[in-house]
């Protein structure tokens, strides 16, 4: 693939590539990502102490990031269903190896289902085996007001994500805290239904040992 345009946000390690799928790549990932879901549907997890999110989520590939009163981790099957989680779509796998250029692929696309005024606390992405691997997002469909600071605190910036966007966590801001303020409601008719789905690819699972 041609690489996109790579924007600087004033965030050291957060990279953007604005506008990084076409609309045409946009629907067929769109598609590939729900027909993964209908085997493994949307569901809404709590947190430990039992506070449901507003977002729904599933996952596709080897793990899946869940969250529920025993807390968050990485497992192989639904918490729902019990099944193994779908196929991580091809496409993906390129995009990460395009973009990140990491040696190992990712082992999990978490699936995010934001719809009305659902959002995402400020949080650092940690539960992966190894914080080196970067973190690749792509949004669909609504945009949203995402909110990035530093690890270690002091201000935070919104950037506005849009359809067809992605993103990285890498380096310096691999730990950053990050969030979803708001969704921009109407701003897309990608998602049937409407809202956003935000795919957030990840190697969760140890580094497999180089010789
Ligand atoms: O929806 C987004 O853009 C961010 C999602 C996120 O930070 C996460 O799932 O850890
Ligand atoms: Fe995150």
């Amino acid at each position: 693939m041609t690489p996109p345009r790579q924007i600087d946000t004033g965030v050291d390690g957060f990279r953007y590539w604005p506008g990084a799928l076409t609309p045409a790549a946009q629907a067929d990932l769109l598609a590939e990502v729900l027909a993964g879901v209908e085997q493994a549907p949307f569901h809404q997890p709590v947190t430990r102490t039992g506070r449901p999110f507003s977002v729904q989520m599933s996952n596709l590939g080897p793990l899946g990031w869940v969250s529920d009163r025993a807390g968050y981790r990485y497992q192989p099957t639904h918490p729902v269903t019990g099944a193994p989680w779908p196929p991580m779509p091809q496409t993906l796998l390129d995009l990460w190896r395009d973009l990140t250029g990491w040696p190992e692929p990712p082992d999990s696309c978490l699936v995010n289902l934001y719809r009305g005024p659902a959002k995402m606390g400020l949080h650092q992405d940690r539960d992966e085996a190894d914080l080196n691997a970067p973190v690749l997002s792509v949004s669909l469909g609504d945009a949203a007001l995402f909110r990035i600071g530093a690890a270690d605190g002091g201000p935070t910036k919104a950037i506005r994500l849009s359809s067809g966007d992605v993103c990285a966590l890498t380096g310096p801001a691999r730990l950053a805290r990050h969030g979803i303020d708001r969704l921009v409601p109407g701003s897309s008719t990608l998602v049937p239904g409407g809202g956003r789905i935000n795919l957030t690819l990840r190697k969760a699972g140890p580094a497999s040992r180089q010789s």
